[in-house]
């Protein structure tokens, strides 16, 4: 199913684009004077093929996992925060919670590879282990399980917008998870552990040498080979990681635009576009996270963030934020009149800088 997945993402629709950028020329505006919302408005269009495509329903999906290499003492947080976290979540009271109530988002919270044996009420129970092995001394997990979690991100995305979404949000659980992730973006962009490093939950600077150091292990000892994604995110990545690089494979394949969160999302970004670089064109990068290495992530991809609040709590919250200026964007496309529709008078245009 994996493979077929990402056999079904195409090229975007470049006659939409065109259709689109026309249309925005027409508009009561100087040239290109609404920025960034412009270039979304166009990349909608390319990914959706149409030119006024209208936001039905919005769906951040969080997938959660926990991590072995917690035991190296990466993180400021107990590792039973990640279930403490998703239960704040379904209830509610969660940052991503209140940005996902105040986006008219659904919030979908998944267990993909959480520690606890008990069933969350409320959290879609899609476990492929409890929790990944440590990675400074192994692999994650194995390629079979690594595929597995992928799938669960493409069924619950696709089920998603099978409800009705046409807009998605990446969010993450997970104490430890920058770990793996700095570890992704170092065997990808081949930098070193301490370039690839941030503090993640603000640890002090003896936590951050521990961190460094386990990176630097796990490099070592797994070898993840940058040509083969799988094997970067089965040897030194994370079941959360792998669904939500599935969920964006999944959105992909139904041409669906998906915000990109932070850090960890960002990294699972880099996974599915190494499995499929088309699958690039269907993300937008909501926001710069405070994370140190984010920007190196996002060089990777190419991509440009759209908010920038020195935010890094993970959870989705950057993505939701960012929901409401996509949806912005399409509202433009279908409620702004042209100047010949609201009867303001031609641009000169001999005049307009080419
Ligand atoms: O999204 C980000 O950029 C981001 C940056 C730093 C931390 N986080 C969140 O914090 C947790 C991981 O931090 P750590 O220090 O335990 O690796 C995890 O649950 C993430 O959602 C998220
Ligand atoms: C409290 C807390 C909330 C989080 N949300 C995402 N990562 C987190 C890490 C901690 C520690």
């Amino acid at each position: 199913m994996l493979y077929q997945t990402i056999k079904q993402i195409g090229e975007l629709d470049r006659k939409a684009m065109e259709e689109a950028q026309k249309r925005l020329d027409s508009l009561i505006k100087p040239p290109g004077s609404l920025g960034v919302l412009e270039e979304i408005a166009v990349r909608l269009a390319g990914i959706t093929g149409k030119a006024k495509p209208r936001v039905q329903g919005k769906s951040v999906i969080v997938m959660a996992g926990d991590h072995g290499v917690v035991d190296e003492g990466v993180s400021v947080a107990p590792r039973e925060v990640t279930v403490q976290m998703m239960q704040a979540m379904v209830n509610g009271v969660a940052g991503i919670g209140v940005l996902a109530r105040h986006a008219a988002a659904r919030l979908v919270v998944v267990d993909v590879g959480v520690l606890t044996p008990v069933a969350l009420q409320g959290v879609v129970q899609r476990k492929v282990r409890a929790g990944t092995g440590n990675i400074a001394a192994g692999p994650a997990m194995s390629r079979d399980e690594a595929v597995q979690a992928l799938e669960v991100g493409i069924e619950v995305a696709q089920s998603e917008i099978d409800a009705g979404s046409n807009l998605l949000a990446t969010g993450d659980m997970g104490i430890g998870n920058t770990t793996p992730s700095s570890a992704i973006l170092a065997a990808f962009g081949g930098y070193t552990a301490e370039e690839a490093t941030g503090r993640g939950t603000m640890v002090n600077d003896e936590v951050m040498k521990l961190k460094i150091s386990a990176i630097a292990r796990a490099l070592a000892k797994n070898r993840p080979d940058p040509e083969d994604a799988l094997d970067v995110l089965a040897k030194v990545g994370g079941l959360e990681i792998a669904g939500l690089a599935g969920v964006i494979l999944g959105a992909a394949a139904r041409r669906t635009p998906v915000l990109i969160d932070g850090f960890i999302t960002t990294a699972a970004a880099l996974v599915a576009f190494k499995l499929q670089p088309k699958s690039r064109q269907y993300m937008i990068a909501s926001h710069l996270s405070g994370e140190q290495g984010h920007r190196l992530m996002l060089d990777l991809l190419d991509l440009r963030p759209v908010i920038h609040l020195q935010m890094r709590l993970g959870e989705g919250t950057g993505a939701a934020l960012t929901m409401s200026l996509v949806e912005a964007a399409t509202k433009i496309m279908r409620e702004m009149a042209s100047f010949d529709e609201a009867g303001v008078s031609d641009l000169e245009e001999d005049k307009i800088l080419k």
